[in-house]
């Protein structure tokens, strides 16, 4: 129910706490769930894993390596009501050109696999670096839900943006 929602995104913000301050990038936190089980599969924060890595995709990484697949096959490892919280909305673009996160996201549904199902996001990205993320209608193409998560705004930004230029 709501609750959880709340829950399961408060633990994400408390990730996002533990990533290094960097002005080209936001601090992002995540948890991958099982929600069938309510299972934790796999916590994440942005630059947790070495190689610029995003909240999200350390997730899938460390579920993956935990499975012992490859990320780009972690789908066929995920459990049949996998969802994500993330802090902010999974990036559509990214500045270093690196793959974004909602591919990773639609790369999970394959060969039959439910994948993840729903994404619930705590805040919109800001448009500080690649402009409007569109991300959400191309989730929603490949059938995945995303589910605005309310009350943490503030928090979340002010988390993500610490380390900014001119942000006190
Ligand atoms: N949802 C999300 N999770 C993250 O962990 C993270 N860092 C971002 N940030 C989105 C932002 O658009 C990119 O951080 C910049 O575009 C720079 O790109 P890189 O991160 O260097 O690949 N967004
Ligand atoms: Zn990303």
């Amino acid at each position: 129910g709501p609750s959880d929602h709340h829950a399961y995104m408060r633990l994400a913000l408390q990730q996002a706490e533990k990533s290094p301050s960097k002005p080209s990038n936001f601090r992002v936190g995540a948890v991958l769930l099982d929600s069938g089980s309510n299972h934790i599969l796999a916590t994440g924060f942005t630059l947790e894993l070495p190689g610029n890595t995003h909240a999200e995709q350390c997730c899938l990484q460390k579920y993956a390596d935990a499975q012992g697949v490859k990320e780009e096959n972690v789908g066929q490892s995920l459990p049949d009501q996998t969802v994500l919280y993330t802090t902010m909305e999974p990036c559509n673009l990214r500045a270093s050109g690196n793959r974004p996160c909602v591919d990773r996201i639609v790369r999970t549904k394959t060969l039959g696999r439910p994948g993840i199902q729903k994404v619930y996001v705590g805040v919109k990205e800001p448009e500080t670096f690649v402009g409007e993320n569109k991300g959400r209608a191309k989730l929603a193409e490949h059938g995945v839900e995303s589910i605005s998560v309310p009350g943490f705004e503030d928090e979340i930004l002010k988390i993500a943006t610490a380390g900014h230029q001119g942000v006190q």
